[in-house]
């Protein structure tokens, strides 16, 4: 239970599929594989259904349709297959499947209209074959599909979804599920495609994982089990030096929550000692919230030296605003020598004036951030979250995790790592700033800046999920995840 998932692209899939071809002996086994997999999967997951659309498309993901239809319609189930015209199957293998199914009995129709007798939909109009938006009558099914409000499981990857990028091509098909065949897409596991693709499920199809080698891997997906791989239980004989001391510096007039929150995340995230610089109006209130916190009045960025130079790590941009106590204070810091965790009005400040940093800066931009720091829009950025990323570190030259469902954390000559944990809860004002107490407070424990990046991005998320376990996503708040950051940062 490592909680680590190889990612691939199409074409890693695509070299994949061919030597699984070869060492079957042909592509039809591989196919009627994929089948039987797929209606292993429906009788998993809806042992009850009873009438099965199986929508197929004119490619080999309509084929493993197909095959499934077959396998239904032995098992007794009443299945119907939908079929758009001119979406007759092309190529041999979707031929030979289509003809054992008409073979066996099975009926092929075209109207949407019998979705409604469904209990289960079986997506196997489009896989990774997709080359452009569904138009005309195959977005008019895409819609009917998603209409009719039934459980569907995809093929592969739900129709009109691009499952390198992740991106929607116009419209795409809400799965409750996604069956993937031989290897996990890398676009099925962040930004728009998590709307899509349900729950993720891989069929490996018998087939040795040597025919995947992992250096083909274009990205990791990491759950919350492999937390333990990253954090080691302390030394009996460790004192609070050795976990290092985090200074967090933001927090200007009217901001002073959200330095309050990024430094109460490094406290439960297990930093030794924690300074905060920030205005002086708010040291009383954050003294009184959180005495264990040392907080510093800071007026001027020429009152930080000593407390930079004490410093293992800064994290730099909650509250910080973008005025000039904020950028003098940033400027004072961008040029030191501790390692630094640059977040929210940081970034803006940056993006305004671009230049490249060491690379064990952390950058931990929301895609309007990260737009930003690229001068592009926020659907360009989310349209390709991992190019977004890649864009990012070679831009300025340092790790990168790019927020938002699917977190991408990436890193120069590093392979990119995403995220499969947190909730649309998490999407409220501070839940950065505890993300960037974390990242800071893993790198005075000794993390290097890409681990910490990772396992910081992993523990926020999946502290969020326990915090909406326990109450629900709606009025979940930053400090809520508290409790269980602490409780999971001790694995
Ligand atoms: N890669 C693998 O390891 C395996 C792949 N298999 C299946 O094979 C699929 C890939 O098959 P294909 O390469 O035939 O691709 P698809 O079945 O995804 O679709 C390609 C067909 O759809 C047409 N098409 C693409 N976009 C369209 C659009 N917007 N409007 C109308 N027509 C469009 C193409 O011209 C082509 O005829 C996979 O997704 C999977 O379901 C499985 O059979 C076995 C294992
Ligand atoms: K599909």
């Amino acid at each position: 239970m490592s909680g680590r998932l190889p990612l691939f692209d199409n074409a890693a899939l695509r070299s994949a599929e061919t030597r699984a071809a070869t060492r079957l002996g042909d592509n039809f086994v591989l196919m009627q594989r994929a089948g039987l997999a797929a209606w292993h999967c429906v009788l998993a997951h809806w042992p009850q259904a009873q009438r099965l659309v199986v929508v197929c498309g004119p490619g080999n993901n309509g084929g493993d349709g197909h095959v499934l239809a077959r396998h239904a319609r032995e098992a007794g189930r009443p299945v119907r297959v939908l079929r758009l015209p001119g979406h007759e199957p092309r190529g041999d293998v979707a031929i030979r499947a289509e003809r054992e199914y008409r073979e066996a009995g099975g009926g092929i129709g075209t109207f949407a209209g019998a979705l409604g007798e469904a209990d289960v939909v079986v997506d196997a109009l489009f896989g990774i074959g997709l080359k452009r938006a569904p138009d005309g009558g195959a977005a008019a099914l895409v819609s009917a599909i998603n209409d009719a409000a039934l459980p569907v499981l995809a093929l592969d990857a739900p129709s009109g979804v691009d499952a390198d990028s992740g991106c929607v091509l116009g419209v795409a098909v809400r799965a409750m599920r996604t069956l993937q065949f031989l290897g996990a897409h890398a676009g099925l596991a962040t930004g728009q495609a998590l709307e899509h693709v349900g729950a993720r499920e891989l069929a490996t199809l018998g087939i040795d994982d040597d025919i995947l080698p992992p250096g083909e891997a274009i990205a990791e997906a990491l759950d919350a089990r492999a937390l333990a791989g990253f954090l080691r239980p302390r030394g009996r004989n460790s004192h609070k030096g050795e976990s290092g001391r985090v200074l967090c510096v933001g927090g200007d007039h009217g901001k002073g929550g959200a330095v309050l929150l990024c430094a109460g995340a490094a406290l439960r995230t297990g930093a030794g000692l924690v300074d905060v610089a920030t205005r002086a109006a708010h040291v009383p209130a954050l003294l009184a919230r959180r005495p264990e916190a040392m907080a510093h009045a800071m007026e001027s960025a020429r009152e930080l030296a000593g407390l930079h130079a004490a410093a293992d790590v800064v994290a730099v941009g909650p509250g910080l605003g973008q005025d000039a106590w904020g950028s003098e204070l940033f400027a004072a810091l961008v040029d030191g020598d501790a390692p630094l965790v640059i977040d929210a009005d940081a970034l803006n400040l940056l993006a305004a004036a671009p230049r490249t940093l060491r690379v064990d800066t952390v950058l931990t931009p929301h895609p309007g951030e990260a737009a930003r720091l690229l001068s592009t829009s926020t659907v360009d950025v989310q349209g390709d979250r991992r190019a977004a990323a890649a864009a990012l570190c070679e831009r300025y030259g340092c790790v990168v995790v790019l927020k938002g469902a699917g977190t991408v954390v990436a890193a120069p000559g590093r392979r990119p790592r995403i995220i499969d944990a947190g909730n649309p809860g998490m999407a409220v004002g501070g839940m950065g700033d505890v993300l960037t107490g974390v990242i800071a407070a893993l790198r005075a424990q000794g993390l290097d800046a890409f681990d910490a990046a990772c396992c910081g991005a992993l523990l926020h998320g999946a502290a969020g999920d326990a915090a909406a376990r326990d109450g629900g996503e709606r009025g979940l708040l930053p400090s809520d995840l508290f409790a269980p950051l602490r409780r999971l940062a001790n694995p």
